[in-house]
C-alpha cells in the first residue's frame, strides 16, 4: 500500500492468505481476524521482565531508585523529586492568554460533562420494611499519571484531575516524567494551578506507577492509580493491581483508532483522523474498515500527502507500518470487524451513522459522522480521553467520575421488615448449612425467652 517511494503505509504483516496490509473481510478466516485484532502483545515477556525489575527496585530503594531512573530513562539529573506551588507558578507564567483561554474552554466542557454524571440514587423498599440504597464516597488517595515521553499531555491532566476534583478525592498525587532541567512543561504547571494541585512529582514510566503503588520516602502510597501511558506504564499498572492493594482505572496503553467509512466518507478527513492517532507513538495503531475501495485508495493518497507536512511524520509512519485496511461489502460487516477489534476510538465516517450505532458492542469512545474529529474528544468536547486500549474496551469503560468513587450499599430493616424477610433468609441459610446465619435472623424474629 505504498503511495510514495519511501516506506509503505498500512503494512501490518498479512495473516495467512492476506496481502500487503489491505484485506478483504470475506477472505479472512477466524484465525486471521484474531491475529489482526491482537496488539501490544509481549510474547517473550521482555517488557514484563524489565518492568518487574523496575518495580522491585522502587519497592526496595524508594526515592533513590527514582533519582536513578530519571537519569537512566529520562536523561535528567534531578536534585529533588517534585515541584512546589511557587515553582509551578513560575513555570506557568510562560503560558499566553490565548493558550489559557483554550485550556479554560476544555476545562469548562470537561467539567460540565463530568458533573452531569453525579446523581444521587433513590432508596428502594424491596419489601415492606426493607430499604436498600447506595451512597457515593470518594476514593481518598488517588494517583494521576500524566504521560510525557514522546509528547507531554496537559489534556490528560484535565481529563484525570477534573473528575477527581468533582468526586472530592482528598489527596491527589500527580506524577509526570521530568523534562529538561528537572521541570515540567508550562501547560502541565498551568493545569495543576487550575485544578488547585500544588505539587507535581517529576517521575515517569513504570517507576512512577511503582512509587504510587508502594509509596516512597517522598511519594504517598495511593488507593488507586489513573492515567494512560506507553507499554511500560501500562504493564506496570497491570502488575501492581495484582501485587499490591492499589487499584487501577484500566489498561490505557498506546492510542488506537478504527475508522468505519463508506462511499459518503471524505478521504481527507479520514486520513487526518488516522494520522492523528498514529502520531502519538510508534506503537499506536490506525485501522480503516471501508465498504468502498475507491475511498480507501483516495484515503491512502491523502495519508501520504498529509504525511509530507506532518512534523511527527516519522513516528506516524512507523505506527502506520503496524496498521492495516479491511475492505468489507457492507457497513454491517464493518461493524462486525470493529466489535471484534474493540477499538479505543471508533469513528463512523458515514452519513448513515444513525443506522449503525445500535450495533456497536465494543468501543471506548465513538465519533459520529463526517464532521466529528476524534481530536475534539481528545481535547475539549467534554468526554474523557482516558480510554481502554488493546481490546480492553470489551470489558472496561473510559475514565469518569464513577472511576473516582466507591458506591457503598446500605440497608435498614424495621420490625415489619425482619418479619417479612426473615423466614426466607432462614430457609436459604438452612439450605447452605450455615446455621449461625439462620440464627442471626431467628434471634430477632423470636428472641429466646430469658
Ligand atoms: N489510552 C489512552 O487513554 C491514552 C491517552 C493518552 C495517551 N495515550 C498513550 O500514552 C502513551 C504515552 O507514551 P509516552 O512514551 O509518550 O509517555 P509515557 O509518559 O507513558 O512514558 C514515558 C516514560 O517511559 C519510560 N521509558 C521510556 N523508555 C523506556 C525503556 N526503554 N525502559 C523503561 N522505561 C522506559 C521513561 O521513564 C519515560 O519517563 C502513548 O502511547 C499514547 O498513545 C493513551
Ligand atoms: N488520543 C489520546 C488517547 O488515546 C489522547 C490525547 C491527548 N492529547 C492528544 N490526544
Ligand atoms: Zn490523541
Amino acid at each position: 500500500m505504498n503511495n510514495n517511494n519511501s516506506k509503505p503505509s498500512f503494512s501490518k504483516a498479512p495473516p495467512s492468505g492476506g496481502g500487503g496490509g489491505l484485506y478483504r473481510y470475506s477472505a479472512l478466516s477466524l484465525e486471521d481476524i484474531s491475529r489482526l485484532v491482537q496488539r501490544n502483545v509481549d510474547p517473550a515477556n521482555e517488557i514484563r521482565t524489565l518492568v518487574e525489575n523496575v518495580i522491585e527496585q522502587v519497592k526496595q530503594n524508594g526515592d533513590s531508585a527514582l533519582f536513578d531512573y530519571a537519569s537512566q530513562f529520562d536523561k535528567v539529573e534531578l536534585s529533588k523529586l517534585y515541584l512546589d506551588k511557587a515553582e509551578l507558578e513560575e513555570i506557568a507564567s510562560a503560558v499566553t492568554a490565548d493558550q489559557k483561554a483554550a485550556l479554560k474552554v476544555a476545562y469548562d466542557n470537561i467539567y460540565k460533562f463530568h458533573q452531569s454524571q453525579v446523581k444521587a440514587e433513590d432508596k428502594v423498599e424491596t419489601m415492606p420494611g426493607v430499604t436498600c440504597w447506595r451512597e457515593l464516597r470518594p476514593i481518598e488517595k488517588v494517583g494521576l499519571y500524566i504521560p510525557g515521553g514522546t509528547a507531554v499531555l496537559p489534556s490528560t491532566f484535565l481529563m484525570l484531575g477534573i473528575p477527581a476534583q468533582i468526586a472530592g478525592c482528598k489527596e491527589i498525587i500527580v506524577c509526570s516524567p521530568p523534562q529538561k532541567g528537572g521541570k515540567v512543561n508550562a501547560f502541565i504547571a498551568e493545569v495543576a494551578l487550575m485544578l488547585g494541585i500544588d505539587k507535581v512529582y517529576l517521575v515517569g514510566g513504570s517507576q512512577a506507577i511503582a512509587a504510587m503503588a508502594y509509596g516512597t520516602e517522598t511519594i504517598t502510597k495511593v488507593d488507586k492509580i489513573f492515567g494512560p501511558g506507553n507499554q511500560f506504564v501500562t504493564k506496570a499498572k497491570t502488575i501492581i493491581q495484582s501485587t499490591t492493594t492499589t487499584a487501577i482505572d484500566m489498561p490505557a496503553g498506546p492510542s488506537e483508532v478504527l475508522v468505519i467509512a463508506d462511499g459518503t466518507a471524505k478521504p481527507a478527513f479520514v486520513a487526518a483522523d488516522l494520522l492523528a492517532q498514529a502520531e502519538h507513538g510508534i506503537d499506536s495503531q490506525s485501522i480503516l474498515v471501508c465498504t468502498d475501495e475507491n475511498i480507501a485508495q483516495q484515503t491512502l493518497a491523502e495519508v501520504e500527502k498529509q504525511l509530507q507536512v506532518l512534523p511527527r511524520a516519522e513516528i506516524a509512519r512507523q505506527a502506520l507500518d503496524n496498521s492495516y485496511i479491511v475492505i468489507t461489502d457492507t457497513l454491517a460487516e464493518a461493524m462486525d470487524f470493529s466489535n471484534q477489534y474493540a477499538p479505543e476510538h471508533l469513528i463512523l465516517a458515514t452519513e448513515s451513522w444513525q443506522q449503525i450505532t445500535g450495533s456497536i458492542i465494543n468501543a471506548g469512545s465513538v465519533f459520529l459522522g463526517n464532521l466529528t474529529p476524534e481530536s475534539a474528544g481528545d481535547y475539549a468536547s467534554g468526554t474523557n480521553h482516558t480510554l481502554p486500549t488493546s481490546s480492553y474496551a470489551r470489558a472496561y469503560s473510559g475514565v469518569s467520575v464513577d472511576s473516582f468513587v466507591k458506591k457503598i450499599t446500605f440497608q435498614h430493616l424495621t420490625k415489619e421488615g425482619i418479619k417479612n424477610i426473615g423466614p426466607s433468609v432462614e430457609i436459604l441459610a438452612d439450605l447452605e448449612g450455615l446455621h449461625a446465619h439462620r440464627n442471626a435472623v431467628s434471634v430477632r424474629i423470636s428472641p429466646p425467652t430469658p
